[in-house]
């Protein structure tokens, strides 16, 4: 049954307020507060333990935050479950791939787009004429269709992670959470995989812009692709706003990217 929720245009896809979350005497997230608009692509930073997967975790409804709310167009989310938060138009991937190993790849897409509740039966999405054709042009655009036959096992790291990333993308989500979407993806391919994803995203939008918030590490893959960059440190997000001015933040370059006398030193 649809949910009575109607979007509201003038909110924000994602509004987080004043998120608390801690792991005994760890504090993972400590009044953390961001705010998404359609259509842009925001980069979480922040070295290991800085709080960046809980962030997802929480907006994906993984984890419940001690406090603090979690929006989606408007509508609060913060006690829904992740089930519920994907069927409102969230989707993501993750650090390792979710995926079923001894199935194909054509298998795996065929499976996520029937648990996303477009098809009330594998064997029906299977046989479904339209089913199909959605998965193989998924699998076109992430440049796996030469692979739909094989079992996702034999794939090496790089090409299951953008087979995690086309299975995010069955549900035609409005917000897509992608963690660390190049880890494991050689120097040489890093480009490359980030330029599929951005226009797999395009190439299967509805009539809007999806919205994408991602993880990275790599400042190289953040410089070239995030319009908007949020850096965490201790659990607290300590710089959010334009690359260029994030990345050129005294404490982002102490505390996260380690780089006060190197390259965006240089540069400003
Ligand atoms: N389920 C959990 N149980 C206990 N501690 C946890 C759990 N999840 C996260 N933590 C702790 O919370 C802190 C934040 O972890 P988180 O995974 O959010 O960091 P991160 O920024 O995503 O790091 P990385 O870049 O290494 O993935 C860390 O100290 C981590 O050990």
């Amino acid at each position: 049954m649809a949910h009575p929720h109607v979007p509201d245009p003038g909110s924000p896809v994602l509004s987080a307020r004043g998120l608390t979350r801690s792991f005994g005497a760890v504090q993972a997230a400590a009044d953390v507060s961001i705010d998404v608009q359609q259509g842009e692509r925001l980069c979480l930073i922040g070295s290991n333990g800085a709080g960046k997967t809980t962030f997802v975790n929480m907006v994906t409804g993984y984890l419940k935050p001690t406090s603090g709310r979690i929006h989606l167009a408007g509508e609060d989310v913060t006690h829904r479950s992740p089930r519920e938060i994907t069927r409102r138009g969230v989707a993501r991937s993750f650090q390792i791939p979710q995926l079923c190993l001894h199935m194909t790849v054509l298998e795996n897409i065929l499976t996520a787009l029937h648990c996303s509740g477009a098809h009330a039966h594998f064997l029906r999405a299977a046989r479904d004429a339209g089913s199909l054709a959605r998965c193989h042009e998924l699998l076109s655009s992430f440049g796996l269709a030469a692979h739909a036959q094989r079992p996702a096992r034999e794939l090496p790291g790089g090409v299951r992670k953008l087979l995690d990333i086309a299975i995010a993308l069955t549900g035609h989500p409005r917000l897509l959470l992608l963690d660390e979407p190049t880890s494991g993806v050689s120097a040489q391919e890093k480009f490359g995989t980030m330029d599929t994803v951005v226009r797999a995203i395009e190439t299967h939008q509805d009539r809007s812009p999806v919205t994408v918030v991602f993880v990275e590490h790599d400042m190289d893959i953040v410089r070239r692709y995030a319009t908007r960059v949020a850096a965490f440190y201790n659990g607290r997000v300590i710089a959010d706003g334009a690359c260029d001015k994030v990345l050129g933040d005294a404490d982002v370059r102490k505390y996260v990217t380690g780089s006060a006398r190197s390259r965006e030193g240089a540069q400003a």
